[in-house]
Parts: structure tokens; C-alpha cells; sequence
């Protein structure tokens, strides 16, 4: 394991902070885990030098940079991008079984709890023809890898379970990836009713395997389309060719992405519990940057928020000379006539996917119960979360229960208490909501957010902090 994957883990829990007012303010929120790991790896299969602007610094996109470094990628670090002031990494491609450089030593890539990293660089690292040992946190030794490795050994890569060296298939972490003349390509079926991750991480690949790739899912509904879309849209932006009219069926023409410079949208889903926060405490809560058009699931916050009472607003954002494409999204909390902050539930709400944790907080404190339905897939995420919300909302005094594809949150949360994480930064933020409401919400583990925004306990201690001053 690298330091890089050492997440500090600080002795006593976080005290959550709990707003004595309503919360307003203002939050520029760090860019998103899923376009930042997308572009980040597209960059290394470019056929040049490609510069991600305003790229996520998080534990998750290091391990995916210290990966591609890996694979042979150079990355430079640039402080400030053509004087805008943001920070860009420049990436010059890796090396490709294809481009003929022989047989390259095997290396080591450490994913942590990565799901961007253990699913998508099993196929990249079958493009370079080297060995490549994957292995993660403990945490992640146990989310479900089979349907890439399925796909992989389908095309003919061969993988292996270093502890069963004598013909065990892994489905898990740790396994070595290892496909000596690069993969061809060709048609394959994999069942991805266990994570859209699946889908996404063979498709990346795609367009340098020679034949290209048909990839048909088998199983029932993939999870979170959103990211399968937004896979197909990054590659369509360097000119990959996708054919996604066929629901279920996608098939990448080969063709090496087109070198490329992008700025990368800040994260949506990462935004959810700075936006809740104001449905939480009646409070006014804004984001610039919000983009007017995203692939990213945390768009729905506009549709999801007003279900829960809140009021959604957007404010155009003026750029010299040309009209913009991002804007300021506001959220206005609800209040009852005495004023107090009120959260209402929609009764259900479907297929709410990396959201359901922040969502389950606001549920968690409106007095009519909530179901949460298609999130059976969340039991493979950083950890089971289906059971973990469960477990800490009844920690909490709330009454909920887990069902067959989700939960069921009846009653809210009654008592503070100390939160376990479980190394999942969503669980940790869901935790932070609560604490708004509810005094004496600890939190076990807070440097966990560090997965996907590092800065999260001081935005979110800021945030409160400024609120209870200004009123
Ligand atoms: O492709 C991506 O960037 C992601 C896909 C989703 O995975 P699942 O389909 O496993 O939920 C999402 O939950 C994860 O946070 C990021
Ligand atoms: C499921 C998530 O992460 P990962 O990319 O590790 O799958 C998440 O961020 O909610």
C-alpha cells in the first residue's frame, strides 16, 4: 500500500456541527470525482498531450493519477492554467501494447476504495500488455469486481487470483491483469445490474482495442445510467464513435481519442449536502458554477429538493461577451408559520443511487416516513450502505428498516450520537446533515471525506459558522 492510500484516521470523533440558525451561504464546491477520473484516464489513451483544467484533488483522483503514472503516463502539475488562476494536470499518454514497446515490467496499482479505479483501469492496464497486480483498502476487498474481469477474460486477458495462483478466477480485489499481445476487441456480454461502473470502465477502453467493443448487459437494470451516459459523452467530446441507440447495447468504433483540454464541472452529488443543509435549517444555501447541461446525477437535486419542501432557483451567470453555460442554483429551505424549519417527505422515491445517503438524512428528519426503492446496488458501494443507513438512523433514535432494493426510513432521528463511517464519505456527510438538526451528532472518521473532497469538515464548519453570525 502507498501513502497515498493511508487515509488518516483521527483519534476522537468530529463533533457535527448543529446550526443554532438557518444555514446560509454560499459554497464554491471542489470538481467532480466522476468527469475528473473520466478525463484523467481518456487523457492517458489520447494520441497526445491533454490538459484537465480545475481537476478534483482528492484521495481518489491521486490514486487514479499514481495509476496511469503506473502504466507509464507522464503528469505535470500546473499551479496556474494559462494565468485563470486554476490549477490543470497535463497528461502525456501511456504506453500501449498496440504502439509495440514489448514486454514492460509488471507493475502495482493500489485502488484504495475507488470504484472509478478498480473498475476502470483493469481494462486500461489489459491495453499496455504488461502484468498489473490490483489490490485496495480492506473495504474494498469485497465490492463486486466480476462483471469487468467476466468481460476482460472474455476477450481473451487472462486474470488470476494471486492467492490461487493454480487456476482461481477472482471476483473480488486483489487479482493480476495480464494480456501480452494488448485485447483485440470484439462482442461481449456482462451482467451490470451490480454497478453502471462495469459498463463504463470496458467502454473507456474500447476505442483502442482494434475491433472496437459491442458490449451487451445480460442482467437486470443497470444502476446509475447517468454515469453510463456520461461515459459515452466524454468519449464522443474526443471523437470517440459510440452507438448507444440500442437500450442495454453499446458498441465503441475503434479510433484513439483525439488529444483534448477540459475543465471539469464541479461535483453535483458533492454539492447535495451544502444544498441540503438549507432544506435541512429553512436556510438559503447557493452554488455557482452549477452547469446548465450535465451528465451528472446530482443535476437532480433540482427535481429531488422541491419534493422535500425546498424551493430551487436558478440565477443566470453573465460571462463577457457571450452567454454562459453555468449558473447560480439557490435552494431556500421551508419554514412552518413559527418559522421553524420544515421537511416534508415525498413518500418514495426511486433509483436516487450515490444520492440516497444525503437524501436519507433529509428523510431522516421529516415526520412522515420515506421508502427508498432501485438502490439494491448500494450494498456494494463503499459499504453497504442499505445497511449502514439503517444502523446509524436507529443509532440516532429513528425507526427504519432495510427491504429488498432499498429502505425504509418510518420515523425521525430522536438522539444525537456517535456515527460510524465505515470509510464511506457519503455516510459521513449524511451524518453532517443530521448533525444540523440534532444536537450531539459526532462523527466517527470525518477525514474519510477525503475520498472525493478533502475540504469538506472545514466548508462545512465555515458554513455553519458564518450562519450562526450573521444571525
Ligand atoms: O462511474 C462513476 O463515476 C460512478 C458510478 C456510480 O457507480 P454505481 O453504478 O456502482 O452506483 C456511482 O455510484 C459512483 O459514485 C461513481
Ligand atoms: C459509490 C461511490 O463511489 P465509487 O466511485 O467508489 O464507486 C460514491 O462516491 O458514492
Amino acid at each position: 500500500m502507498t501513502s497515498e492510500s493511508a487515509a488518516p484516521v483521527p483519534p476522537n470523533p468530529w463533533p457535527s456541527p448543529r446550526a443554532g440558525a438557518p444555514v446560509r451561504g454560499r459554497v464554491l464546491v471542489p470538481a467532480s470525482k466522476s468527469l475528473t477520473n473520466r478525463h484523467l484516464l481518456l487523457a492517458a489513451l489520447a494520441d497526445g498531450p491533454s490538459t484537465v483544467v480545475n481537476p478534483l484533488d482528492s484521495r481518489d483522483s491521486r490514486l487514479m493519477l499514481q495509476a496511469l503514472r503506473a502504466l507509464g503516463a507522464r503528469v505535470e502539475h500546473i499551479e496556474d492554467w494559462e494565468d485563470t488562476g486554476e490549477p490543470a494536470v497535463r497528461i502525456t499518454p501511456l504506453p500501449v501494447a498496440e504502439d509495440g514497446p514489448g514486454e514492460l515490467p509488471a507493475v502495482s496499482i493500489d485502488c484504495g476504495l475507488a470504484g472509478t479505479v478498480m473498475r476502470f483501469l483493469p481494462p486500461v492496464a489489459a491495453l499496455t500488455g504488461r502484468m498489473v497486480d490490483f489490490d485496495g483498502d480492506p473495504e474494498a476487498r469485497i465490492r463486486p469486481m466480476a462483471a469487468v474481469l467476466d468481460g476482460l477474460s472474455a476477450l481473451g486477458v487472462r486474470i488470476e487470483d494471486p492467492a490461487a495462483p493454480d487456476g482461481g478466477f477472482p471476483d473480488t480485489l486483489p487479482f493480476t491483469v495480464h494480456a501480452q499481445g494488448g485485447v483485440r476487441g470484439g462482442e461481449i456480454a456482462v451482467d451490470a445490474s451490480g454497478s453502471s461502473q462495469f459498463v463504463s470502465g470496458l467502454l473507456l477502453a474500447a476505442p483502442l482495442m482494434p475491433e472496437g467493443l459491442t458490449l451487451r448487459h445480460t442482467g437486470a437494470q443497470v444502476p446509475s445510467l447517468e454515469h453510463v451516459a456520461m461515459t459515452v459523452q466524454v468519449l464522443r467530446e474526443v471523437g470517440v464513435v459510440v452507438d448507444d441507440s440500442v437500450a442495454g447495447r453499446w458498441r465503441v468504433s475503434p479510433g484513439r481519442p483525439r488529444a483534448f483540454t477540459v475543465r471539469v464541472e464541479p461535483d453535483l452529488s458533492n454539492a447535495g449536502p451544502f444544498l441540503a443543509a438549507a432544506a435541512a435549517t429553512g436556510g438559503e444555501v447557493s452554488v455557482p458554477g452549477w452547469p446548465v447541461e450535465s451528465t451528472q446525477i446530482g443535476r437532480r437535486w433540482q427535481q429531488l429538493l422541491p419534493q422535500f419542501g425546498a424551493e430551487v432557483m436558478t440565477t443566470p451567470e453573465t460571462t463577457a461577451g457571450s452567454s454562459s453555460q453555468t449558473v447560480t442554483l439557490t435552494v431556500r429551505g421551508a419554514r412552518d408559520e413559527q418559522g421553524h424549519p420544515r421537511v416534508l417527505s415525498p413518500g418514495t422515491v426511486d433509483g436516487t443511487a450515490e444520492l440516497t445517503p444525503t437524501v436519507a438524512a433529509l428523510a431522516a428528519l421529516a415526520q412522515d416516513p420515506t421508502t427508498f426503492t432501485s438502490v439494491a446496488h448500494l450494498r456494494g458501494h463503499e459499504t453497504d450502505r442499505i445497511a449502514a443507513l439503517v444502523t446509524e438512523l436507529r443509532r440516532l433514535g429513528a425507526e427504519a428498516e432495510e427491504t429488498q432494493d432499498g429502505l425504509r426510513i418510518l420515523s425521525p432521528v430522536t438522539q444525537g450520537a456517535t456515527v460510524r463511517s465505515y470509510a464511506d464519505h457519503r455516510m459521513a456527510t449524511f451524518a453532517a446533515v443530521i448533525g444540523l438538526r440534532q444536537s450531539g451528532v459526532e462523527i466517527e472518521d470525518i477525514a474519510c471525506t477525503a475520498k472525493t473532497m478533502p475540504t469538506f469538515a472545514q466548508l462545512w464548519s465555515e458554513l455553519v459558522a458564518q450562519s450562526a453570525e450573521t444571525h
